[in-house]
């Protein structure tokens, strides 16, 4: 298997949809290692989706997908899990009856190895120590935020090479959102490979490498997120300003 070197996920030309016609229609980016990557965009413009489709979640209709030089067609969402993918999706997805500690453990299901489990356990612990605290807490009592870095945690159990993160910012206060971001920051410092996906650019430009923003199923600017701050009539046009 040849992996395309530095290079951890490769979009080419995807097109994907539901019932009716494609929701993404071609779409072709790269995520390097060690890079953050964030899709902006409004929302129902296909940003979840584009996330469902690498995931294998949702059918794609055409163009390929590599995950590490891997090519993914074909494969169930479990298996790609198993290569090394983890989503994060919007909205937390929780086991609300389970304990924070439970939850965490869900996302290590791939893994049957007490001394990685143990290890990954504590590096989540580490950079979310409030989780630790609320470790035997269910996970319905906890905050908004909260939810969201069990979410996080979540997909860091699964020791992916590739994190996807939906939306993290959605419903929260926008001091839980600071909070949030700061956590994707130290991911950043941590040499992780995220692709991110968020409504509004101005949030995750100092965290992002590059930027692409998605219109309508197609991506119509990719870039230094400085330069899109810039392009006042693309925020205008695509952002609400
Ligand atoms: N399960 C589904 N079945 C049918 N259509 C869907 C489904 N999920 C999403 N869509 C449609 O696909 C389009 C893109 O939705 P998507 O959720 O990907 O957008 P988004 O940019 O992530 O927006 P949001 O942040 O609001 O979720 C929308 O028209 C939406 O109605």
């Amino acid at each position: 298997m040849s992996e395309t070197k530095g290079t951890s996920l490769e979009l080419e030309g995807i097109h994907a949809g539901y019932d009716g016609p494609d929701v993404l229609h071609g779409i072709t980016l790269t995520v390097p290692q060690g890079q953050i990557v964030t899709v902006v965009g409004p929302n129902g413009h296909g940003k979840s989706t584009l996330l469902r489709t690498i995931s294998g979640l949702t059918a794609r209709r055409a163009g390929r997908i590599r995950l590490g030089g891997q090519d993914l067609t074909g494969l169930r969402p479990e298996r790609i899990a198993a290569l090394g993918l983890a989503h994060v999706p919007q909205g937390d997805l929780l086991f609300p009856e389970m304990t924070v500690y439970e939850n965490l453990q869900m996302g290590a299901y791939l893994s049957r190895d007490p001394q990685q489990f143990a290890a990954l356990l504590e590096d989540v612990y580490a950079l979310l120590p409030r989780l630790k605290e609320r470790h035997g807490q269910i996970a319905s009592s906890l905050s908004g935020g909260e939810r969201r870095m069990v979410g996080i945690g979540r997909g860091l159990m699964a020791g992916a090479r590739v994190l996807m993160i939906d939306e993290p910012s959605l419903g929260l206060a926008p001091l839980v959102i600071e909070q949030i971001y700061e956590v994707i920051g130290t991911l950043r410092e941590q040499g992780r490979t995220i692709l991110l996906v968020e409504e509004n650019p101005a949030r995750v430009a100092h965290l992002s490498d590059v930027m692409h923003l998605l219109d309508d199923g197609r991506l119509t600017w990719s870039g230094a997120p400085a330069e899109l701050l810039e392009r006042e009539e693309l925020l205008e046009t695509y952002l609400g300003g």
